[in-house]
């Protein structure tokens, strides 16, 4: 006769596997691999920090890649660049994402898409209070508004070449994880990169069907020009909230979003703080993962403490910081 002790050690893993299959049953969409070798990739701000990081890394895999800035001199470098790293000759198209015509244009002429990367970000980080509206509306329309045209202009191209191909394709935005959680001094910049979170969940349930599968991706501080050109300006307390979660590299930062992109990922962390930000904000988003889920059904409540925690340590930071003053 077992011992009631170990009965109930034996039950613990039975309902983890109970989970895990009720799990594997319920996660949509499906798992998917998108393939990139010898596809058409697009990547928007494809000349400077994240954005060229990832041109490279796809043209290394044997992708077609093409890269959209508005400065065209500086999309000649990136051209150069990415030959001399891997050998491929990619295709640059002058563009501002936020004029409409002009990004239906370059995707006119750059054919369809099989992976569409929305890259393209500004960041000017300044309190609500001290911002020009200006800047505000310039982070939304770059950062939004650009990914809307982007993907409004992309999508008829994509939807016939997966039918044609029969393969799957991808759109796939950077948010950042001020996209999850909101900063000091990010009011505009967290808006925008929040925005993009409810057009992607929307997004992905309207083009399931057409095989193309969507993803975010949700980095940390990157050492990037943008980010160079940031730090000049950004408020003290803003540089040590983000600090939490450590500065990573753009390689490190791309290679994980085309990790990720490639297994149809819905949420892309990039580090470890960020896999704890994706748990605890894990929300109705679509999730393609058993495993994952499960360590979300799991791990919810415990991060909501953690988070409780970060949240101590911020509010002490301002308050302390408003006190020395
Ligand atoms: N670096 C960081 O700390 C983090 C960055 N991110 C996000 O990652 C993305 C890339 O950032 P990062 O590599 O640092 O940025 P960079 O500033 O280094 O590069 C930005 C790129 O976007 C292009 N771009 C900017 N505005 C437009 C526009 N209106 N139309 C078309 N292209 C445009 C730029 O080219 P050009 O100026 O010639 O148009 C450039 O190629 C952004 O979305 C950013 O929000 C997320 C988290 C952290
Ligand atoms: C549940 C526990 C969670 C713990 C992790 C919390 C860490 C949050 C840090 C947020 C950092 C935001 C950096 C934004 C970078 C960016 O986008 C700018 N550089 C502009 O590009």
């Amino acid at each position: 006769m077992a011992s009631p002790f170990l009965l109930f050690l034996l039950v613990i893993p039975l309902c983890l596997l109970v989970l895990f299959l009720a799990l594997s049953f319920l996660t949509r969409p499906k798992p998917v691999r998108i393939p990139i070798k010898n596809r058409h990739v697009l990547i928007t701000g494809g000349s400077s920090g994240i954005g060229l990081s990832l041109a490279k890394a796809a043209a290394a895999e044997g992708a077609h890649v093409s890269i959209l800035a508005r400065n065209a001199k500086r999309l000649e470098e990136a051209r150069e660049e990415i030959k001399l790293a891997t050998g491929h000759m990619a295709r640059v198209l002058v563009a501002d994402v936020r004029d409409p015509q002009a990004v239906a244009q370059a995707l006119e002429e750059a054919g369809p898409v099989d992976v569409l990367v929305c890259n393209q970000g500004v960041f000017v980080p300044m309190e609500l209070e001290k911002q020009d509206l200006e800047e505000a509306k310039f982070m939304i329309d770059v950062n939004l508004m650009g990914t809307f045209h982007l993907i409004k202009a992309a999508l008829p191209g994509m939807k016939s070449r997966a039918k044609e191909t029969g393969l799957p394709a991808s759109i796939a935005i950077m948010s950042s994880q001020a996209g999850q959680v909101g900063i000091y001094g990010y009011t505009a910049y967290s808006a925008s990169k929040f925005a993009l979170r409810g057009l992607a969940e929307s997004l992905q349930q309207e083009v399931i069907a057409h095989n193309i599968h969507v993803s975010m991706i949700f980095p940390p501080d990157t050492a990037t020009p943008g980010l160079a050109e940031e730090q000049k300006r950004r408020p003290e307390l803003t540089t040590i909230i983000a600090g939490s979660s450590a500065e990573m590299k753009a390689e490190d930062v791309a290679k994980k979003a085309l990790d990720g992109l490639k297994e149809g990922q819905f949420i892309i962390p990039c580090n470890f703080d960020g896999t704890m930000l994706a748990i605890a904000t894990a929300g109705l988003s679509p999730q393609r993962s058993a495993t994952t889920a499960l360590v979300e059904v799991f791990g919810a409540g415990f991060m909501r403490f953690v988070a409780m925690g970060f949240q101590w340590n911020w509010y002490s930071t301002i308050q302390n910081w408003h006190a020395k003053r």
